[in-house]
């Protein structure tokens, strides 16, 4: 039988967000061979939504392919991608301490956008059909005491975050506001995922 969704994320906060929604999802995980971070390359001058789509239908269309090349049976696929932007500056995932020290005291004492595109991917007469939505959150940071930074940095919270933190973790402490989506913050909107699935016929 082939099963309901299946989610081409490592994240493992995104299979569980979909869980909390009553969706248990089989995972399509990248093969060994396949380069991942490919799919996230920034393009000079392209703005957050215009990266966060493309990266995000990149990922669905990588999945779609992984099926295929499996042999596994055909379900829908659903893929999802966040960004953190700062005005029009895309702050990706850190590439070490140093890295993950300086995105973060550019977001200490601002306000800043975190984008979540989600996309699913169901089998239809000719190939897939697709659909995409977009979660756009804004969240403000007091200002953040360098101390608190550097115990932060090295606890290795901000590695494979989009902006160096996460929401779900001690800097939370540090929030006054956030004004959107929690989970689509977190990583898989799940107001926009629902509607996704319901349009699809996939999850009630
Ligand atoms: C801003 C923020 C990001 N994040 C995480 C969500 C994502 O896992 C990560 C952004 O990276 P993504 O590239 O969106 O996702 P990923 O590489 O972890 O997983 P995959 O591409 O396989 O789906 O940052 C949080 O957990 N909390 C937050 O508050």
């Amino acid at each position: 039988m082939p099963p309901v969704l299946y989610l081409a994320s490592q994240s493992p906060r995104r299979r569980q967000l979909l869980t909390q929604i009553g969706v248990t999802p089989e995972l399509l995980l990248p093969d060994a061979d396949e380069d991942a971070e490919a799919l996230e390359t920034e393009r000079a001058g392209e703005a957050p939504r215009a990266y966060v789509e493309r990266v995000t239908l990149n990922k669905l269309t990588a999945a779609c392919a992984r099926l295929a090349r499996r042999g596994w049976p055909v379900a829908p696929v659903l893929c999802s991608d966040t960004t953190v932007a700062l005005g029009s500056r895309i702050l990706g995932k850190p590439t070490d301490e140093a890295d993950a020290l300086a995105t973060l005291r550019q977001l200490s004492g601002h306000t800043h956008a975190v984008l979540t595109a989600v996309a699913v991917a169901v089998p239809a007469a000719a190939g897939w059909q697709q659909r995409l939505a977009v979660s756009v959150s804004h969240v403000r940071f007091a200002e953040l005491p360098d101390d608190v930074l550097r115990a932060y940095v090295a606890s290795g919270e901000p590695f494979g975050k989009a902006g160096a933190y996460a929401i779900q973790s001690s800097l939370a402490g540090w929030i006054p506001q956030i004004e959107g989506s929690y989970s689509g913050i977190m990583g898989l909107p799940l107001y926009e995922t629902t509607q996704l699935l319901r349009d699809l016929g996939v999850h009630p």
